[in-house]
């Protein structure tokens, strides 16, 4: 039988993910913070390094989006932090407790749903629930585990077997085996890879309750735009190493180019020569002049733009602006550390 990822058994191996540096004992923790990731490296058995000295502070309550492209490292961390894989070097602490010297502590604060599937089994959908939550030495709390089971669309299939339920159910059961010892760091790797819609939006209600309550989330997903709606930040990681950590609405602002889309009375043969100095471009049949910026360039200066297309006579009727996505942030900050 596969061990199971989101337990704590299947880390029973040893309290052990951690190697031990000098320099961590007596280390300062802060106090706010939910995860201290410090220097985690990791090179498999096959000798590919998959994390180099990676290092990150997770907040209290921050809903962190982790960004990367296949193979960047993402669920390697992940599995580290929750010690399903040993790391080569570094230490994590969780709410202040080091990973691996108060591995019982630390361990119970975390809830871990996995990428893969792995309940193929005869057990009921409430006896699995509630099994877990009693592996974390919690007291039993049918009430806790009715809400849970009713938050995920659960409450009907709680007597089926699991291995009955469709794939988009058995992902709500991980969920709820995730939440089921009330966990106050969530960590989701790709939660919502191929589920429908329907099990996406129960997902992101029931992640937007969490935050609203204080649990910090860590969510890993190639759907960005569910980054850009839900992160407070975003960290982007590419061939084992961060490369980026940054407030979510700061980074747009900072990095994402913005354009402003004139509607013109006239249309126009082609751009004047007098407004050559600026990114423009002529769509719709000369009837649309676009102006690309990027808000911190040395020529965003609408206003100048604007008085300029005047002594071009140059007239609009109407405008708009569009601002690049997270997406669009994302693969151009990827190709350029390539
Ligand atoms: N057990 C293993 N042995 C050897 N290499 C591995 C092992 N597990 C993962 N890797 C390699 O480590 C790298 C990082 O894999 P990881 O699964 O952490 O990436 P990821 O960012 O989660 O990717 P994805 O978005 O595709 O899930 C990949 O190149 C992968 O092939």
């Amino acid at each position: 039988m596969q061990p199971d990822p989101t337990l704590p058994s299947a880390a029973k191996a040893g309290p052990r993910a951690g190697f031990e540096t000098l320099a961590e004992a007596g280390a300062g923790t802060a106090p706010e913070a939910a995860l201290e990731i410090d220097g985690i490296s990791k090179t498999y058995d096959t000798g590919f390094t998959a994390l180099r000295s990676v290092s990150l502070t997770i907040r209290r309550g921050e809903l962190f989006a982790l960004l990367g492209p296949n193979g960047a490292g993402k669920t390697t961390l992940i599995s580290i932090i929750c010690g399903l894989v040993r790391a080569s070097s570094g230490t994590v602490r969780v709410h202040g407790h080091h990973w691996t010297q108060d591995y019982r502590a630390a361990r119970r604060l975390i809830g871990l749903v996995p990428q893969e599937l792995t309940t193929e089994s005869f057990e009921t959908v409430w006896a699995t629930v509630t099994f877990s939550r009693g592996l974390f030495g919690l007291p039993k709390d049918p009430a806790r585990i009715e809400q849970i089971l009713k938050d995920l669309s659960l409450w009907e299939k709680r007597n089926a077997r699991i291995m009955t339920l469709s794939g988009g159910m058995k992902r709500r059961v991980l969920i709820a085996k995730a939440l089921a010892h009330e966990p106050k760091v969530l960590f989701l790797d790709e939660p919502t890879a191929g589920v429908d819609v329907e099990l996406r939006r129960d997902m992101w209600d029931v992640v937007r309750r969490l935050k609203a309550s204080g649990v910090t989330i860590i969510l890993t997903t190639h759907y960005i735009e569910e980054a850009e709606e839900m992160a407070d930040r975003v960290g982007v990681i590419t061939r084992g190493e961060i490369i980026l950590v940054e407030e979510k609405q700061a980074l747009m602002r900072k990095l994402g180019r913005k354009q402003l889309v004139l509607h013109l009375v006239e249309p126009l043969a082609r751009v004047p020569e007098s407004l050559a100095g600026y990114d423009l471009s002529l769509g719709e049949g000369g009837g649309e002049l676009t102006y690309t910026y990027d808000s911190q360039g040395e020529r965003g200066g609408i206003t100048a733009l604007m008085s300029d297309l005047r002594a071009a006579g140059v007239q609009f009727r109407d405008l708009q602006t569009r601002q690049d996505s997270l997406e669009k942030i994302f693969v151009n900050l990827v190709r350029q550390s390539q």
